[in-house]
């Protein structure tokens, strides 16, 4: 059975364009999806729909079979997390972030790993973790995020272009680290697509003129964080 299975998902925009329409995927565990396609396309909605952060017009998702209203949305975003490009400025630091989504995606059994650790591997030190996030580079904010989902273990991870801030060393340690993790993966980079997909989806541009703010999160999207737009 797939880990995570979508179909006919839709997204239709106010003045009744399509963004995108009847989307069907799947994921066996470890499969990397790379999601590619044009600027605009609707990639990032998408990804967003799929971690019911946003609504959609049409579709379904089901992780282990199973709805998003049989685990509740906030259980269903802390297992099928979006990890968006540009984290936001956060108050505190990255471990007071990770300590503060520990606790909404506690559940029984849970286990978490240590972001520190995972960071080490990416040429971060531990003071990354421990200083302001205004203080840090774009790249190392983006390592920063992603070590953080990583280590709260969601079973798929939506990776919204992970490593579009990173120079060519980082990029392969972080793809080395994702290798086997089951998640759909943003990228434009064809090289990239190449190392990392065991299958692929491309989103053609319906829509050549989409305009209003894909900001329709319904207040609750971001308890957890790492959705943390
Ligand atoms: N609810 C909405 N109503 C109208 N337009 C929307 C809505 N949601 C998203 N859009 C628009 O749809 C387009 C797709 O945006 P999105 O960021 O998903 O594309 P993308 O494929 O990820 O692009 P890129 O590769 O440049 O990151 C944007 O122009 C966005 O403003």
């Amino acid at each position: 059975m797939s880990v995570f299975e979508a179909s006919g998902v839709s997204m239709q925009l106010g003045d009744s364009r399509w963004l995108f329409k009847d989307v069907c995927l799947n994921l066996e565990k470890g499969d990397t999806l790379v999601l590619r396609g044009p600027s605009g396309a609707g990639k990032t909605t998408l990804l967003k729909c799929l971690a019911e952060l946003i609504p959609y017009s049409a579709g379904q998702s089901t992780l282990n079979g199973k709805s998003p209203a049989h685990f509740g949305i906030p259980i269903w975003r802390s297992r099928v997390m979006y990890v968006p490009q540009r984290p936001s400025i956060h108050p505190g630091t990255p471990m007071d972030l990770f300590n503060m989504a520990k606790k909404y995606v506690s559940q029984k059994g849970k286990y978490f790993d240590d972001p520190i650790k995972i960071g080490n591997d990416w040429n971060l030190s531990e003071s990354h973790f421990h200083e302001s996030w205004s203080y840090l580079s774009g790249g190392e904010m983006q390592r920063v995020s992603l070590a953080i989902a990583l280590a709260l273990n969601p079973e798929v991870l939506l990776l919204d272009e992970p490593t579009a801030a990173l120079d060519p060393e980082s990029t392969l340690l972080v793809e080395k680290t994702l290798k086997g993790r089951t998640c759909i993966w943003i990228t434009h980079s064809p090289q990239q697509e190449t190392r990392v997909a065991t299958k692929s989806l491309v989103l053609p541009r319906l829509s050549s003129n989409a305009s209003v703010s894909d900001d329709e999160s319904d207040g609750t999207a971001t308890e957890l964080s790492l959705s943390l737009q």
